[in-house]
């Protein structure tokens, strides 16, 4: 009886109920649950249909709508001025509430967001760039090697490896590793980040699940989720290290982002154990599997290409390297190809979740259905960067479209939403940008590759899991290395 009259109050008397959209998802949110959970990562696909049946905006769930339609996108993820918050229900499977990702409230984000803000500036970025050409100069070695031994490398793995090591060493002043196994295999770091995009659905649904996990015995997880483990321990190891920086004992050499998040200037309240924690641990899962799967989206595509591949290679060649041999950056940023092929990687291989903002006080107005306030709304890139409108031939990776855009002043970029927009976009985004351009461009100046066992399939979006998944498993993009280029060619 409890359950009809709910049904007939979200379906008749509910604030949504004008908002269009199939009965059974504004009933009920076992039909999201069906689509995302049981099916794993389907539902962004009913959400598609909707769309063609319904307009621009649906209602998905019965409290949630999805806007498709870009010139709204910066109502939802608003600017400084505009009161943005986050859904408790989106976040609360991260089991890091203090991180700046998960943080809810609109001022408690700004607070906490400053305090990352300087550590990922463009200018901070530029000072630690070192670390990104050494960790890009061991990922050569392994392709170096690999075309001495005639092997197969699984570029998606060694990927993770360079995102993995290169967010942990500018965050914790060394890095885990990763690189340096002959296989990726000291790859704690992927396992840990694919298991929690893995299980992101189940627990966006029962929230409390990884909250109990944690507090069973390490024991007991290992046998009912072996994969936990590696995150527990991750976990464990940068609590240690954030302890020893509250204690004031140096971590590593160059600033970490525990200094960052514990110095003076952070309101005393907030220099905790359980802030540094989260929030460190929060920014290598952000910082990891995302610029992996894009680099290797980007690279599969310049690869089954020649020509994509050749154009970006000649571009890269007419600059000047460094004195020590390597792209310079951020000059390396201004080419317009490399630009173009990085762009469409954003725009086809990145994130496609729907990440969700609540106006607590405002009412938004779409297409003639009023949003009430407190109504989480979103937007997955995947509606934007699939718009025929604004990228015809949506699914042709296309570098010159960014080229041909600017020659006829059109902004394209203000469309390109990989990182979303407003307070709560990414703030890891110049770091990104950094990996990308760099590691794309160093690998086709110095290496002829070839694709290898790697069918359109196994890189094709499939199930949204945060990220893009295909049918089964994760991406995979397998090469053989054919050329070894030297310096002077
Ligand atoms: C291609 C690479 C990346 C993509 C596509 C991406 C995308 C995103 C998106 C869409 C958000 C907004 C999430 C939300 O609204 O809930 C976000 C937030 C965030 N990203 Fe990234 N990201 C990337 C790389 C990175 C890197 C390298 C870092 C490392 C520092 C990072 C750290 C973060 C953090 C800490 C947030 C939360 C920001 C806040 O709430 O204020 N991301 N990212």
């Amino acid at each position: 009886m409890y359950k009809l009259t709910q049904w007939i109050y979200r379906l008749y008397f509910h604030p949504l109920s004008s908002i269009p959209g199939p009965k059974l998802a504004a009933m009920t949110s076992l039909f999201e649950f069906y689509h995302d959970v049981i099916r794993r990562g389907k539902y962004i696909w009913e959400i598609e249909k909707m769309h063609a049946q319904y307009g621009p905006i649906v209602r998905i769930t019965p409290r949630q709508v999805h806007v498709a339609d870009p010139e709204f996108y910066e109502k939802i993820y608003a600017g400084a001025n505009t009161r943005r918050e986050k859904d408790p229900e989106m976040t609360a499977f991260m089991a890091c509430p203090t991180a700046a990702l998960a943080t809810i409230d609109h001022d408690l984000h700004r607070s906490r967001r400053n305090q990352l803000n300087h550590f990922f500036s463009k200018r901070n970025v530029g000072v630690l760039m070192p670390i990104i050409y050494e960790k890009v100069d061991m990922l050569c070695e392994h392709l170096r090697v690999s075309a001495e031994e005639g092997t197969v490398i699984k570029l998606s793995d060694a990927f993770v490896a360079l995102t993995g090591d290169t967010i942990t060493h500018y965050c914790y002043g060394q890095d885990w590793g990763c690189l340096r196994a002959k296989h990726f295999t000291n790859n704690g770091v992927w396992d840990a980040v694919a298991e929690i995009t893995n299980t992101c659905h189940l627990f966006q649904v029962f929230p409390l699940v990884p909250r109990l996990l944690m507090a069973l015995p390490r024991r007991l997880v290992g046998w009912v989720k072996p994969k936990l483990i590696t995150v527990f321990d991750m976990q464990d190891r940068i609590a240690r290290d954030s302890k020893a920086c509250l204690k004031g004992s140096v971590v590593g050499g160059p600033p970490t982002i525990y200094h960052s998040l514990s110095n003076a200037n952070v309101p005393a309240e907030e220099r905790s154990l359980v802030r540094l924690r989260e929030e460190s641990f929060v920014l290598l899962l952000a910082g990891t599997e995302t610029t992996a799967g894009t680099l290797t989206y980007g690279m599969y595509q310049v690869l089954r290409n020649k020509e994509i591949f050749f154009k970006l290679r000649k571009e890269v060649q007419s600059m000047a390297l460094t004195s020590d041999g390597r792209v310079p950056w951020p000059q390396v940023e201004s080419l317009p190809y490399l630009t173009g092929v990085v762009n469409e990687s954003l725009r086809l291989g990145s994130l496609v979740m729907r990440f969700s903002r609540v106006a607590p006080q405002e009412a938004l107005y779409c297409n003639g259905y009023t949003i009430p306030p407190g109504t989480p709304m979103s937007t997955s890139s995947y509606f934007i960067h699939h718009n025929p409108v604004l990228f015809p031939n949506p699914k042709v990776f296309d570098p010159e479209r960014w080229i041909t855009a600017r020659q006829e002043g059109v902004n394209l970029s203000k469309y390109l939403v990989a990182f979303t927009r407003g307070t709560r976009a990414c703030v890891g985004m110049n770091l990104s940008y950094a990996e990308l351009y760099t590691a794309l461009a160093t690998i086709v100046l110095r290496f002829d590759l070839e694709l290898y066992d790697t069918p359109p399939e196994s890189m094709a979006f499939r199930r949204e899991m945060i990220v893009q998944r295909p049918e089964k498993g994760l991406w995979t993009l397998k090469a053989r290395v054919t050329g070894v280029k030297q310096e002077t060619e």
